[in-house]
C-alpha cells in the first residue's frame, strides 16, 4: 500500500455504537498542516532545513500511528491447538512500546507484560507482542491502551486468564507541563484467574518482577 494513501477502514471510534466516517484529510493538507505548525513555533518553513520537513513529518506519522490501518483479528486468528498438554502460565515479557498520549500527542514510552493460562490452545508469542504494537501505534491513554489490548486478547484467544501489567514513562509529563522525568505510570488488567484469584495475580507480579516461584 502506499504509505501515505488514505485508509479505506474508519477510524476505530472508541464510543459503542458509533458508525461515523471520519474526512481523512490529503497528504497535501496534513502537509500544509505541519507548516502551519512551524510557523506557530516561530519558524521558516521555507529555509533550506525545513523545506521537506512536512513531506518528512507526514510519512513519519503514517508509520508512527499505522495501527489505525491495522486489525488485531489479522494476527490474532492463528492459535496453536497441538501444545503437548501445556496448560501452565505463558508470559512474555518486557515487550518494549512507544505510543502518543492523546492530550498532547507527545510520546510515552514503556514495556508491556503479558500473561495467560491456555485453555484450547496457545498464540505465536511474537502476535502478543504485535496487539501491543497495533494498540500503540494510536493516540492513546495508557489505561485506554491496556484495556483495549485485555479485551482484544481475551476475545480472540479465550483463555482461562489474562494478565497485562504496562509501564511507561510519559513524556508530556517529562518535556513540557509539570517537566518530572523518570516519572513511571503503571496500569494492570486481568481477566479470569487473574482477576478471580488473588494469588494467581501474586504469581503474575512476581514473575514479571523476575523471581521464577511458584
Ligand atoms: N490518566 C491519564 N492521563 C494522562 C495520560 N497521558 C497524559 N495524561 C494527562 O492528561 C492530563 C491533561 O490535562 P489538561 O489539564 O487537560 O492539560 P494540560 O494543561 O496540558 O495539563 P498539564 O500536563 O498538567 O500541563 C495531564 O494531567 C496529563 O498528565 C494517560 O495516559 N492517562
Amino acid at each position: 500500500m502506499d504509505a501515505m494513501a488514505p485508509s479505506s477502514k474508519p477510524h476505530p471510534e472508541r464510543e459503542a455504537g458509533a458508525e461515523t466516517r471520519l474526512h481523512r484529510p490529503s497528504r497535501k493538507e496534513a502537509e500544509e498542516a505541519v507548516r502551519t505548525l512551524i510557523l506557530w513555533a516561530g519558524d521558516n518553513p521555507d529555509r533550506e532545513g525545513l523545506r521537506d520537513t512536512p513531506k518528512r513529518v507526514t510519512k513519519a506519522w503514517r508509520e508512527l500511528f499505522r495501527g489505525y490501518e491495522q486489525d488485531v483479528a489479522d494476527e490474532l486468528d492463528t492459535v496453536f491447538e497441538e501444545v503437548g498438554g501445556y496448560g501452565d502460565i505463558v508470559l512474555v515479557r518486557d515487550i518494549p512500546f512507544f505510543s502518543h498520549c492523546e492530550h498532547h500527542i507527545v510520546p510515552i514510552l514503556g514495556k508491556a507484560h503479558i500473561a495467560y493460562y491456555p485453555r484450547e490452545g496457545v498464540v505465536g508469542l511474537s502476535k502478543l507482542a504485535r496487539v501491543v504494537d497495533i494498540y500503540s501505534r494510536r493516540l492513546q491513554t495508557q489505561e485506554n491502551l491496556t484495556a483495549e489490548i485485555v479485551n482484544a486478547i481475551d476475545d480472540h484467544l479465550k483463555p482461562r486468564g489474562l494478565a497485562l501489567m504496562m509501564e511507561a514513562e510519559h513524556m508530556c509529563m517529562a518535556m513540557r507541563g509539570i517537566q518530572k522525568q523518570g516519572v513511571s505510570t503503571i496500569t494492570t488488567g486481568y481477566t479470569g484467574v487473574f482477576k478471580d484469584d488473588p494469588t494467581e495475580q501474586m504469581r503474575f507480579l512476581t514473575l514479571v518482577r523476575g523471581a521464577a516461584v511458584r
